[in-house]
């Protein structure tokens, strides 16, 4: 902060008579630009130097990061990156573009009248530039949604640390509003549901479905983060909706990085086990993931099938992830609905009548 200047960026002159606007601001991780070493090194180091994500103390941890961390993981992430980047770009930035347009569309249906855009955590359309540029177009009230149904100090927590960062530099604050979660929410379930089923309709089932949610260093869990009791939440409820009972769903936790313990059992080693114990076929779901990236892609799709293939299971399933999925875009619209509740998105003036109401108290010289 500087020492002469206030922090707090210049407004536009306050204009009488404006009509409220409502943002809603979908948020998701992010992604490298391009998948090279130096555009992964960058994403790399704001994503790692988030002391939400990496919770150890921050001097011992920064030598680490420049001195180890970031000469060798670019180069191994941006080749896993190559292998499963498209024409379009990022998967987790096509898919992440794509919900946000057709959640602009689902609630534009339904009249609400709202601006529905995307923002990323780490590297580019960051989440101060896109509240910057809901404010530039009016929105005098933000509804902040995650990508993350569970609710972990990694994810949501550090959004909401970068929304909070940029309103301590802003002089008039839209309303703001927080979905911490959505776990557990009967759309979401449905959603989920339907997409595993939709498999097993064209493919038949499995031996047993994994799902296997990201992991998190499980000291975590001892330090009161709910995301672990979530996941299991989630899964529990996945499991009733497609009738399964405990033999036929197994929960598991990947992307585990560095040597601390995580929140076990691991993906890669659970699906080894079961290839070694004679488990023929395995299909797998990634429910804390809304999105397609590289942890699914990659990790399980590429990775964790020639692991499970190799121990000598059979045949290995990777059910996408919600993505683009109709019941998904629905689930994600009845959410936001329900918390848009009492801000009066349905009820806005026509914007005709509101320029002829102006234009009449103006002639009578009131202020409106
Ligand atoms: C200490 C490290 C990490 C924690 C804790 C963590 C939690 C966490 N992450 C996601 C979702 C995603 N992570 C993705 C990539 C990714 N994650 C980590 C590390 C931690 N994540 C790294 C280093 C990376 C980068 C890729 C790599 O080098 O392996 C992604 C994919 C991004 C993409 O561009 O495709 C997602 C999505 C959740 C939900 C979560 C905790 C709940
Ligand atoms: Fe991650
Ligand atoms: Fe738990």
């Amino acid at each position: 902060m500087s020492l002469f200047l206030p922090p707090y960026a210049a407004e536009p002159p306050f204009a009488h008579g404006q009509a409220p606007r409502t943002g809603v601001l979908y948020c998701n991780l992010g992604t490298p630009d391009t998948p090279t070493t130096p555009d992964v090194r960058r994403f790399l180091a704001e994503f790692l130097s988030d002391p939400r994500v990496v919770e150890i103390p921050r001097l011992i941890w920064l030598v680490l990061l420049y001195g180890v961390v970031l000469r060798v993981r670019p180069a191994q992430s941006a080749a896993k990156y190559a292998s499963i980047w498209s024409a379009e770009g990022s998967p987790l930035k096509v898919w992440t573009e794509r919900q946000t347009r057709a959640l602009q569309a689902w609630l534009t249906q339904r009249k609400h009248q709202v601006l529905v855009r995307y923002a990323m955590r780490y590297g580019s359309s960051s989440i101060p530039s896109q509240l910057d540029a809901l404010k530039a177009e009016g929105a005098t009230r933000v509804l902040i949604v995650p990508a993350y149904p569970q609710y972990s100090a990694t994810t949501t927590a550090s959004l909401w640390d970068a929304v909070y960062k940029w309103a301590a530099t802003v002089r008039s604050i839209p309303e703001l509003r927080f979905i911490n979660h959505y776990h557990d929410d009967p759309h979401y379930i449905a959603a989920l549901a339907s997409r595993v089923s939709h498999h097993w309709l064209a493919h038949g089932r499995p031996d047993v479905l994994v799902m296997s949610f990201h992991g998190v260093p499980e000291r975590t869990l001892h330090l009161g983060d709910p995301y672990h009791c979530e996941c299991f939440k989630t899964a529990r409820l996945l499991a009733e909706q497609l009738g399964l009972n405990a033999s036929e769903f197994k929960v598991t936790f990947q992307s585990r990085l560095g040597r601390a313990k995580w929140l076990e059992p691991y993906t890669e080693p659970t699906l080894i086990e079961m290839g070694k114990a004679g488990v023929k076929r395995v299909d797998v779901v990634c429910p804390a993931f809304t999105s397609d990236c590289l942890e699914t892609l990659e990790e399980i799709n590429q990775e964790a099938r020639e692991a499970f293939l190799h121990a000598g299971g059979q045949s290995f399933h990777y059910i996408p992830c919600l993505n683009d999925d109709e019941a998904w875009i629905a689930a994600l619209g009845e959410i936001t609905q329900q918390h848009l509740m009492g801000w009066p998105t349905q009820s806005l003036p026509d914007p005709q009548a509101l320029a002829a109401s102006k234009a009449a108290a103006h002639a009578l010289g009131a202020e409106v």
